[in-house]
């Protein structure tokens, strides 16, 4: 079976710098992956990249088996990008910002259920009392998560979310954690930025790390904060003041290994 996601030797330069060097990235089908790293690290431009938002130098990208480019099914794929505004000069309620995604090239009329689709993904995101708000009386957070529902009711396939969580109070995550567990249980492929693992904790199987623009560990997930006082806790990673660069990997160094 194709990966879901498959990029290969990615380079991209921006303003003249190059910010992504060679990067391999492959996610399977089902598979949840975070990708962490320090701020600069590249993080969103690696997103950014593979939903062909900026242009590569070089390198490869494949989503749900296309290359990139016209041939991808871009409706079987949910992308919310960071934080951003959910307000349009058109005053929209929160339920029609998320019901616009069910909208795409081929698709131009909402379906019938769209409404109620999109009052489900609303209480995805904890905020289905909002539903007939206008979007711009909504805070910055709830707009940010007004636009993870418009992805959500997508029932995408594919899902790649950049730092959802930035700015969204601790109810709100969690309400969010539960809908992307249930996405991940019928078998949506979630990629997805964070800073840190927080309340998706148990639901990353694979962290990416990214440091200036390489990878720098591809394996198991960091172990929660506090996961130290633990009495099975494994003492091989390095803690911070080890190294210099612990901070930037999350902990992690890229010979360090974790025990799933
Ligand atoms: N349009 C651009 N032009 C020039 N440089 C850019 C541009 N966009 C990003 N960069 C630079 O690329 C580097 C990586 O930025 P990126 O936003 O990908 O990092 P990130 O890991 O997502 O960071 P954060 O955690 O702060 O969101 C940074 O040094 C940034 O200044």
């Amino acid at each position: 079976m194709t990966a879901a996601v498959l990029a290969r030797d990615l380079e991209v330069s921006l303003g003249g710098a190059t910010i992504l060097h060679g990067v391999d990235l492959t996610v399977d089908h089902g598979e949840v992956v975070g990708l962490l790293g320090a701020n600069g690290s590249g993080k969103s431009t690696l997103i950014r990249a593979l939903v062909g938002v900026v242009p590569r130098e070089r390198g490869t990208v494949e989503l749900l088996g296309k290359p990139l480019g016209r041939s991808v099914a871009w409706q079987r794929i949910g992308y919310v990008p960071q934080r951003t505004t959910a307000a349009t000069g058109v005053p929209s309620t929160a339920a029609e910002v998320v019901m616009s995604g069910t909208i795409h090239g081929r698709r131009l009329l909402p379906p019938r259920d769209a409404r109620s689709r999109a009052q489900a993904a609303l209480e995805g995101v904890g905020l289905a009392d909002r539903a007939d708000d206008a979007v711009r009386d909504l805070s910055g957070g709830q707009q940010q998560r007004v636009l993870i529902a418009r992805a959500l009711v997508r029932r995408p396939e594919l899902l790649v979310l950049d730092e959802p969580v930035a700015g969204v109070d601790l109810p709100s995550q969690d309400a969010f954690a539960g809908a992307l567990r249930d996405l991940s249980d019928r078998g949506t492929t979630i990629l997805v930025v964070l800073h840190e693992l927080g309340a998706l904790t148990p639901l990353v199987q694979r962290a990416v790390v990214l440091r200036h623009g390489s990878v720098v560990h591809d394996g198991a997930p960091p172990p929660a904060r506090g996961e130290h006082a633990g009495a099975d806790h494994d003492h091989i990673h390095p803690h911070a003041g080890d190294r210099d660069q612990t901070d930037e990997t999350h902990g992690l160094a890229p010979s360090v290994r974790w025990r799933p």
